[in-house]
């Protein structure tokens, strides 16, 4: 079965003020929505990537190569891939690349699941889990943006900046969702205030694994003293450091595995972080990976070095959050509660109500065939308008802070 067209649609949707260590997130969140449609015209196997307009600009350069592919050649279309981008200037780095592998991915291994009417966990090898856990993502933000929502609605989370909004954050969403564990973004206020909120959680959500990410915001000694403080309170420490070096010095001095979605992102960064030992889970992400595959392969990796295997997210929408639960359900070594940015952004869908429904922190993964969700077009219409009205073509959380913090520096480490 050969493909006949790739149709590529960014599109933007509200996202509240969630602070991290470059700065708060703008009003609109962006993602490109890819439908791939077969010869017949009947099947269209869907994709979720970045909306950041370098990445559209890859994929648009793409979409005419792979007419008459065979869809199922999934490996072959690499080259494909490879060979298209190679007209992009400046000339794509390796993860550029690997992005579009993934989306291109994922959105054949949808339509061959819709061909052959398998879920596409089976095309992964099959599911050893059919629900897969995720945890609360929890950010220190503002009651809401400066100009109001996008949309005009007000938010409804409330402020977090200290350990009491941030218990109440969590209580929201374990209320909500049922979350079984908790992951706290830092790196925006001193370490001992994100050890405070570290701590109130432990002690507000006993049963509640915490773990914590300042995305390298700290120095070496900082790490150090931080790690020192939170052994027997975090579950892991997610990069407290920039850069592999780093992270293998903080590990040396605590018994608390350390966790990464910053310095080991591609394979070939895997040895040199192995011969360090400077990480102990690995957060796996499909979407800078190569794939849902490729998912599935670093969770053998990481088994042979005996590194733990956990998921990152980034803000999504429901056909990304099909495809990691896939990715979930056929990686035996993914033991920890996968990220989400769900709860933040799933009013604002594309996909159809109904599947996506999280039941005691985790999601039953979805067994229709391909992803197993089904695109709404309202409403990818309507998120496309918004792009289109909006002007924003790529993420700039420092810019947005700057616009209240003019001196605001994003230099990290930061303490
Ligand atoms: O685990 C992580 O590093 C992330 O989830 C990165 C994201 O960009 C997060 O910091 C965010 O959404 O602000
Ligand atoms: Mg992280």
């Amino acid at each position: 079965m050969r493909i006949r067209e790739l149709i590529i649609t960014p599109v933007a949707f509200p996202d509240p003020p969630l602070l991290n260590s470059s700065g708060v997130h703008e009003p609109l969140a962006l993602r490109t929505v890819l439908r791939l449609v077969l010869d017949d015209d009947a099947i269209v196997g869907l994709g979720e990537s970045s909306g950041d307009v370098r990445h559209l600009d890859l994929l648009r350069l793409v979409a005419p190569r792979l007419v008459g592919h065979d869809v199922f050649a999934t490996t072959a279309l690499r080259t494909v891939v490879d060979a298209a981008v190679n007209d992009a200037l400046p000339a794509p780095t390796a993860r550029e690349r690997t992005a579009v592998h993934s989306a291109i991915e994922v959105a054949c291994l949808d339509a061959q699941g819709r061909l052959t009417g398998r879920p596409v966990y089976d095309l992964l090898g099959g599911a050893v889990r059919t629900t897969i856990p995720y945890s609360a993502y929890l950010f220190y933000k503002w009651a809401d943006h400066p100009d109001g929502a996008y949309d005009g609605t007000p938010d409804p989370w409330g402020e977090a900046l200290d350990a009491d909004g941030m218990v109440t954050q969590a209580r929201r969403m374990i209320d909500e969702y049922g979350f079984g564990s908790l992951k706290l973004k830092g790196g925006v206020f001193p370490p001992d205030v994100e050890i405070a909120t570290a701590r109130a959680l432990r002690a507000a959500f006993p049963d509640h694994p915490v773990r914590l990410d300042p995305n390298g915001a700290w120095t070496v000694p900082t790490a150090k003293r931080v790690a020192a403080e939170l052994e027997g309170v975090l579950e892991y420490l997610e990069d407290p450091v920039p850069g592999v070096d780093g992270m293998a010095e903080v590990a040396a001095g605590t018994d608390l595995p350390l966790a990464t979605n910053m310095c080991v992102v591609a394979f070939d960064q895997v040895p040199r972080a192995v011969r360090l030992d400077a990480v102990q889970v690995i957060l796996s992400d499909h979407h800078y990976w190569g794939g849902l595959r490729q998912t599935v392969a670093l969770g053998t990796l990481c088994d042979t070095f005996g590194i733990g295997l956990s998921m990152h997210s980034n803000s999504h929408l429901g056909i990304s959050l099909a495809a990691m639960t896939h990715a979930a359900a056929a990686t035996p070594e993914l033991t920890y509660a996968c990220d989400t940015h769900y709860p933040w952004n799933g009013a604002y869908d594309v996909v159809r109500p109904g599947v996506l429904n999280f039941v005691d922190g985790a999601l039953e993964v979805p067994t229709g065939p391909g992803l197993g969700v089904e695109l709404d077009l309202d409403a990818l219409e309507r998120r496309h308008e918004d792009y289109v009205r909006s002007g924003r073509r790529v993420r700039d959380d420092t810019g947005y802070l700057r616009r209240v913090r003019p001196d605001y520096d994003p230099t990290l480490p930061r303490w």
